[in-house]
């Protein structure tokens, strides 16, 4: 359950009359979610989502992802748009923590993703990447190639107790992707987070990507290679290169990739597998005992991971050079 905070109706009430909602009709806290207290509000002109951010947010990248989300949507995006209160600020402060309504988007995530959710994937991927190209504003992405010893280091003492051998393994990876890391292709802003749960569909239509909460300046191609973590590996964790073929495909329909960037996909995809194991196993060993959240499985990324060491080049997911 992800309400770290819990908003009183009387905060509510108060912070709420200093937007141009109506009165407040009802609100509940979100269970999905992992980073931060989400509320869905129901008011007199509409719905919306009140985010508190927690302690893994950093403040100061705040007016990035905000910013993010209103120039995204100001291009055509189909994501959250910030509320400004009267004052004209979109962030402020609710019980002690940084806070901000965002637009209610219609739609569901898949369960299962199908390939034609991998097709509308890829096309809306691209087509944010383009739209990303004048926003003013940079943020790092802390959780690239030099962010990943770090979380090795904090994890290393114990993960052989998740899977015997696993320490070595993660350090053996770990250096033959610091060492082979390109530093020259595409970059612009990507989602760096982009899971089936973070992208509403209505019927077969995209609706909507939320969570811009790991947005960040990087390679484009880095963004598919989450996306192909994420979207193309079935339950018993087989690829499937259709759908990687109809991300990838409808991906370069909206913005050409170059040979660079295709060539390094078998690279990026073991880098992203690598991000996603890290911060899972992490999570893993240092959740506070009773914590509301259940931790994801780190070993469903090590055995991504490992189909990623076996792939010789892009062929493998169903595109040629
Ligand atoms: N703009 C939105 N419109 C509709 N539902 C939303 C919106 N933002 C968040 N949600 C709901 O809240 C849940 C958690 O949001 P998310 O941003 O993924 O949280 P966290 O950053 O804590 O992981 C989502 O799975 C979704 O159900
Ligand atoms: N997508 C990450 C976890 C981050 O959760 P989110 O709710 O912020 O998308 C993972 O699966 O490890």
């Amino acid at each position: 359950m992800a309400v770290y905070t819990e908003v009183s109706a009387e905060d509510l009430a108060c912070f709420v009359a200093d937007y141009d909602l109506g009165e407040l009709l009802s609100f509940k806290g979100i269970a999905e979610g992992v980073e931060n207290s989400n509320y869905l509000l129901q008011a007199e002109k509409g719905s919306y989502i009140l985010t508190l951010y927690e302690k893994r947010v950093a403040a100061e990248d705040l007016p990035f992802f905000l910013g993010l989300m209103e120039h995204l949507a100001g291009r055509g995006i189909s994501c959250p748009v910030p509320l400004h209160a009267g004052d004209g600020k979109a962030l402020r402060q609710l019980c002690g923590r940084p806070a901000a309504l965002i637009s209610f988007l219609e739609g569901l995530s898949p369960r299962r993703a199908q390939t034609f959710h991998c097709s509308a994937l890829g096309a809306a991927l691209a087509r944010m990447h383009l739209a990303g190209a004048d926003f003013p504003l940079q943020r790092r992405n802390a959780l690239s190639v030099d962010g990943w010893r770090p979380l090795l280091e904090a994890c290393a003492g114990r993960a052989d107790t998740v899977s015997p051998g696993l320490a070595e393994a993660l350090e053996s990876e770990l250096k033959h992707l610091e060492a082979n890391w390109p530093d020259k292709l595409p970059a612009g802003v990507i989602h760096a987070d982009l899971f089936p749960d973070n992208v509403f569909f209505r019927r077969e239509q995209l609706t909507g990507i939320i969570d811009f909460y790991f947005a960040c300046n990087d390679f484009f191609a880095y963004d598919l290679a989450v996306c192909l973590n994420a979207w193309c590996f079935e339950q018993d964790n087989a690829f499937n290169v259709t759908k990687a073929r109809m991300l990838l495909q409808s991906y370069s329909r909206e913005r050409a990739f170059s040979e660079a960037e295709l060539e390094a996909l078998p690279l990026l995809a073991r880098g992203s597998a690598l991000r996603f194991l890290l911060t899972r196993l992490y999570d893993w060993l240092h959740h506070p005992e009773g914590a509301f959240v259940q931790p994801k499985d780190p070993l469903e990324y090590w055995k991504k991971l490992k189909f990623h060491q076996e792939v010789r080049g892009p062929g493998a997911y169903g595109l040629d050079l």
